[in-house]
């Protein structure tokens, strides 16, 4: 079975992707920490802004030494959010991300567009999502638990910033895919958010 899960930043996707991994003994690929570290590269060189720089990044990609601890800052977030607008970068990671969804047995990805692009034949999909100062609360408890030192409104600026770029651009941007189950977790713990992804994927697995 493939899952496919897309929605906003801070929204909770990985953490569901995780858990449903875990579950049902699939393997998982967080598809951010790809173009966060496509952003890294051309960051450090100093070319966000250049395209064919963050193509050839993308393309000689060494995806087994991501590093999530280091991957997940708002810097690199923001990053991640410019080199994939670029439909270059999009197309160089295509290839790795049909193989991961390809495993026998399946596998749980998660991102902007699995549902839409990556894995549009996916056997459930969520798009998981949060209204952005609930998920700007939680992305900040994450950030100063990680040691940055940012203010709860920066946070949310960022957020909104890179709903915007993401829903907008032209290359595969962040939306619902028309069989996409919305699950809005807004009011709900990680615990109880899991338990309505479950209920989801199980009423697909079922074929209902
Ligand atoms: N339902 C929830 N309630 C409270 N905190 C949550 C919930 N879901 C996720 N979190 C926390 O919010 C932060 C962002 O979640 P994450 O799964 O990384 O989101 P995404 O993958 O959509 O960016 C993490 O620190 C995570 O532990
Ligand atoms: N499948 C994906 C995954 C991420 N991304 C981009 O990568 C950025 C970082 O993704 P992420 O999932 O790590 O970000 P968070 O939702 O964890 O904040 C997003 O803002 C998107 O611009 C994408 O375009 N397509």
């Amino acid at each position: 079975m493939v899952i496919a899960i897309d929605g906003p930043a801070a929204s909770g996707k990985g953490t569901l992707a995780r858990r449903l991994a875990a579950y049902y003994g699939l393997p998982h690929l967080d598809t951010g920490l790809l173009y966060r570290a496509v952003g890294a590269i051309v960051l450090a060189q100093g070319r966000l802004q250049d395209e064919a720089a963050a193509v050839e990044a993308a393309r000689t990609l060494d995806v087994a030494a991501l590093d999530p601890d280091t991957l997940r800052t708002a810097e690199l977030g923001e990053a991640a959010s410019v080199v994939a607008a670029r439909g270059g970068v999009r197309a160089a990671l295509l290839d790795l991300q049909h193989r991961f969804a390809a495993q026998p047995g399946g596998a749980v990805l998660d991102g902007r567009d699995i549902g839409t692009v990556i894995c549009p034949k996916a056997q459930a999909k969520l798009f998981v999502t949060a209204t952005p100062e609930v998920r700007a609360e939680r992305r900040h408890r994450e950030l100063i638990g990680r040691g940055e030192d940012i203010a709860y409104a920066a946070v949310l600026a960022d957020i909104r910033k890179r709903d915007e770029r993401d829903s907008a651009r032209a290359a595969a941007p962040l939306v619902q895919a028309d069989d996409a189950v919305l699950l809005d977790t807004s009011a709900l713990d990680i615990a109880q958010a899991f338990e309505a992804a479950l209920a989801i994927v199980e009423a697909r697995r079922r074929g209902s």
